[in-house]
Parts: C-alpha cells; sequence; structure tokens
C-alpha cells in the first residue's frame, strides 16, 4: 500500500481496523512472552492503537512506529498524554513517560532511533502490506529489533473472495518469512466471530516468535 492510501485513511477517518479496546490476542498472550516488568515492546505501524494504553498500565514501555501524524495526534490525545516533539532525520518522535512513537515511514526507522526493545507485538502491520512489500518488512523488523522476539498476530482467510489490507497469510507463508530467524510456535488459531468485516469466514491466528 501506498503512503497516500494510508493518508487518506486517516484524513477521512477510515479506521475500521482500529478495535477501540484492546487485541484480544494480546491480553490472552502477553504471558506467553519471556519478558521482564517494565519490558520494552514495540508496535510497528500502530495507529492509535488502544494497546497502547493497556501495555502502559501494565507497567511495560512502549515505543511505536506509524506513518500517519493524525493518527499520533489522536493516540496522545486519547491516553490522555502530552508529547514532547522532535525532529529525528526524517522521522518525528512524539514523547512522554515510557512511551516513544516514531512518526514517518517506518522503512527510514533505525535500529539507533527506535533504541533497544525487548519484544514486538504485531498486530495488523504484516498483514496490512501487501505481498510486495512484506519481505521487505520482515527483514527490517528483525533488523531494527536485532531480533527480539515477537507476538504476531495475522488472519487467514479466502483472498479471492475478498481484497486486503488485512491481507491473508497462510502459516506456511509466516514461516517462510521469519523460520530463518525465529522458532515459531502457533499460540491460537481462532474463527473471526462474523467473519473479516462481516463478510468474510477468516481464522486469526497468534504466533510466538523466539529468536534462534
Ligand atoms: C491496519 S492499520 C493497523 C494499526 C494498528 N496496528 C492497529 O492494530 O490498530 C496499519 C497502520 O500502518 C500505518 N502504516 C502503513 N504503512 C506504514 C509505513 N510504511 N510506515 C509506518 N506506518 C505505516 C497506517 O497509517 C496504519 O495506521
Amino acid at each position: 500500500m501506498e503512503a497516500d492510501f494510508w493518508h487518506t485513511r486517516w484524513e477521512n477517518a477510515q479506521i475500521g481496523f482500529h478495535e477501540g479496546e484492546v487485541n484480544r490476542m494480546l491480553a490472552a498472550h502477553l504471558e506467553a512472552l519471556p519478558i521482564a516488568p517494565g519490558a520494552r515492546i514495540f508496535l510497528p505501524l500502530c495507529g492509535k492503537t488502544r494497546d497502547i494504553a493497556w501495555l502502559l498500565s501494565k507497567g511495560y514501555r512502549v515505543a511505536g512506529a506509524e506513518l500517519s501524524e493524525i493518527a499520533v495526534q489522536q493516540l496522545f490525545d486519547e491516553l490522555p498524554l502530552v508529547p514532547e516533539v522532535t525532529q529525528e532525520g526524517p522521522l518525528k518522535r512524539y514523547a512522554a513517560t515510557e512511551i516513544d512513537i516514531l512518526v514517518g515511514d517506518i522503512f527510514d526507522l533505525t535500529p539507533e532511533i527506535l533504541g533497544p526493545v525487548d519484544a514486538v507485538f504485531d498486530r495488523a502491520a504484516l498483514v496490512a502490506l501487501p505481498d510486495d512489500m512484506r519481505r521487505r518488512y520482515t527483514d527490517h523488523i528483525a533488523t531494527i529489533t536485532q531480533r527480539a522476539l515477537q507476538l504476531l498476530v495475522t488472519f487467514e482467510y479466502d483472498q479471492s473472495v475478498m481484497n486486503g489490507p488485512p491481507f491473508s497469510l497462510t502459516e506456511v507463508e509466516v514461516r517462510g518469512h521469519y523460520s530463518a530467524r525465529y522458532d515459531i510456535t502457533l499460540l491460537e488459531d481462532a474463527e473471526v466471530k462474523g467473519g473479516l468485516k462481516g463478510v468474510c469466514p477468516a481464522s486469526e491466528k497468534a504466533f510466538l516468535l523466539l529468536p534462534v
């Protein structure tokens, strides 16, 4: 997806992907992550997800990356927190106590700008990207996080019935992207109640990726 696609979605408040409450897979499986209290968790393509508020309330530190400044302004308004905003090369950093969100193209994010992270929570990030961007994205995530462990949430459905995003990913494709770098465990495979976008039978999967 091109940047304009996402900017337009945020400008027009077409954000059906936004859950408005903590993601069920995150709440169910956070305890499966071998991380210490206060760990720093990175949410790529974070939008204004309420997962951030939930993780902060559990005592974790949060980092995020998001293209849309509208999304990030709404995120801080809704937390509510007043950010300090600084420019870091092509990115902006919105920072407050225990939270840093880098605003701009995630492919401009470097390990130095991101800083060390202990885990990645990928919900609606890998599946938001078309096939030709996914290989670049998975390589980049592994690089900028120095192969931090991941909790990854994906959807699988008949792609001929509906167009993405979110795009359908099979377990084989997830393994194709990540098995050279991580041991992969399928934690849960659950039917999406009512179907994806209320129309398409789908399953939602949670994977734990531990660096090898
Ligand atoms: C499907 S939404 C998911 C948002 C969030 N993870 C959630 O669960 O609500 C994908 C988000 O990725 C952002 N995005 C898309 N391409 C991006 C890029 N290259 N760099 C940073 N963010 C990007 C979009 O603006 C959008 O907010």
